[in-house]
């Protein structure tokens, strides 16, 4: 069942109640399958639990980020500047986007996980490479059953019509580790103008986004700070959970989908006292991957809204642009009316 967890429920000032959904993966499939899809449909984001990634998967991985993090700057530094793989700190992509944060980013690649582990745990590589790889493989295998939920709810005739995309050997997926130290706010006896500028800012680990890729899935340690937006623009925030995840549906999903499912955009607040520690896997097609809405949703009520375009020419366009942009407008279908006035410029 589809249960939005009270600790998320906020009330709106008509006091509807929104609340994130839980789906228990032990449910019986066709169940799940709605439920998942239902889910995807209504914000674009769902807790799962009862899940197949066993514990020390989990705090392997837990114990390198924290690790590495705690390590001095540049000794982090020595791990090689994101370009866009390696250590970043306070710099997304390459626009001049700002966070309060520090981050490991990898591709999902063993060879170049194995190359990027000599930098990253130098005294450990080996060991470091080995709990990276099984960690994304447990949750490749996650996603891929979401995805095949999905496509079973979705009524799609092949099953593995999303999941063979992530299962592609060339799949351009990432895992992100996402370190948010605490950030004190500013109070009078503390009074920095270099930092007023910048007041609204202040308490931004992470600028609102969406995610490009198909599906994002996300865990973090005991410290809150996510916030999804819904469709109607209200910012609710994600309760942390150590031992479950989270999941989110990017761009690419939104495009084969055909906007029935819609990418949810997210941020992330600093906390003030605790750190935050998170990580992503965002599962992405293989570059030379054509994006297009799939046949089954394509109907005369729901006709194709979107060009095909490779995830190539998609993450081209995602990094011109910044972090909050909307990329997806770029690749919609003209509408008749609009290709109409052109011709009559
Ligand atoms: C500003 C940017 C950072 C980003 C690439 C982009 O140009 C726009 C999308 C950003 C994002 C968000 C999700 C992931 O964290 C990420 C790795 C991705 O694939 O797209 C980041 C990119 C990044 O930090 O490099
Ligand atoms: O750190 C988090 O909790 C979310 C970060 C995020 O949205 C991202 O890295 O794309
Ligand atoms: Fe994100």
């Amino acid at each position: 069942m589809v249960v939005p967890s009270p600790t998320s429920m906020i009330r709106t000032k008509k006091t509807k109640a929104v609340g994130i959904p839980t789906i228990d993966l032990s449910l019986e499939r066709s169940q799940l399958s709605e439920l998942v899809v239902k889910a995807c449909e209504e914000y674009g984001f769902f807790k799962v639990v009862n899940h197949s990634v066993p514990k020390e998967v989990i705090s392997r991985l837990d114990e390198e980020g924290i690790e590495f993090f705690s390590k001095n700057s540049s000794e982090k530094r020595q791990a090689g500047t994101s370009t866009p793989f390696g250590y970043g700190c306070k710099n997304i992509g390459p626009n001049g986007d700002k966070g309060e944060l520090e981050y490991l980013l990898l591709h999902s690649n063993p060879i170049s996980i194995s190359e990027r582990s000599k930098t990253i745990a130098k005294d450990h590589p080996i060991k470091f490479s080995c709990i990276v790889n099984d960690y994304i493989k447990a949750v490749k295998d996650l996603t891929c059953e979401i995805l095949e939920l999905a496509a079973e709810g979705l009524w799609v005739p092949d099953k593995s019509s999303l999941s063979k995309i992530i299962k592609d050997e060339h799949s351009d997926s990432l895992l992100r580790i996402n370190h948010y130290p605490p950030v004190k706010k500013l109070g009078n006896d503390n009074w920095d103008p270099s930092k007023i500028q910048n007041s609204n800012n202040n308490n931004i680990g992470f600028g609102e986004h969406s995610d490009p890729q198909i599906l994002t899935i996300l865990r973090s340690n005991n410290v809150g700070g996510l916030q999804i937006s819904t469709h109607h623009g209200l910012w609710i925030p994600v309760p942390p959970d150590p031992s479950e995840f989270y999941v989110m549906v990017g761009d690419a999903l939104q495009v084969l989908t055909n906007g029935r499912f819609v990418s949810v955009r997210h941020r992330v607040l600093t906390n003030t006292t605790k750190p935050r520690m998170s990580m992503m896997y965002f599962a992405a097609p293989p570059l030379n991957w054509l994006i297009s809405p799939l046949s089954k949703m394509v109907t005369a009520h729901s006709p194709c809204l979107y060009r095909p375009f490779t995830w190539a020419q998609y993450k081209q366009a995602a990094y011109a642009l910044r972090l909050g942009d909307t990329r997806l407008d770029q690749f919609k279908v003209q509408k008749q009316e609009d290709s109409n006035d052109s011709h009559s410029l």
